[in-house]
């Protein structure tokens, strides 16, 4: 099965800046967890990462036809956008959120998530942790 893995805005700076809050952990780090998780049940991944709405957007659309289940980070565009909403909401795979951190615990405008709102499940303040237990739900999702 394939599992399209999604990255928003600023993450392409993980571990550059702001460790209190994300730790050192790298998106490139972050990619090798997600591919050795889905390795281990027998899954493809496409990892990727835009600081484009519209592109999280298009790439939402190509899980339509083309992907099994979604993982997605949304970042920042998690309290804002509709359009994200609305386009994981248009699919039928599972589709599960991750945060690094635990958004709940942060800044008010961090507690709005229009992702979450559609999503199959959500996952935050695992850090790192939290992109492979999403695969790893994915996969048991997938298994029925
Ligand atoms: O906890 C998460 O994974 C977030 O999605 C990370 C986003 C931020 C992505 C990384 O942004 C950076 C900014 C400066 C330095 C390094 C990363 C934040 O806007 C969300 O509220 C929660």
């Amino acid at each position: 099965m394939r599992i399209l893995v999604l990255n928003g805005p600023n993450l392409d700076i993980l571990g550059r800046r702001d460790p209190a809050q994300y730790g050192t952990v790298t998106l490139a780090d972050l990619e090798a967890i997600v591919r050795a998780e889905a390795a281990e049940h027998g899954h493809e991944v496409d990892f990727r990462q835009t600081n484009r709405e519209g592109e999280l957007v298009d790439w939402l659309h190509e899980a339509l036809d083309d992907h099994d289940a979604v993982v997605i980070n949304p970042a920042a565009y998690a309290h804002t956008s509709v359009a994200l909403h609305d386009a994981v909401e248009a699919l039928s795979v599972p589709v599960v959120e991750v945060h690094l951190s635990n958004t709940w615990k942060r800044e008010p405008f961090r507690h709005v998530d229009h992702v979450a709102t559609a999503a199959t499940a959500v996952i935050a303040g695992a850090g790192a942790d939290g992109y492979r237990l999403a695969v790893a739900h994915v996969a048991a999702l997938l298994r029925g």
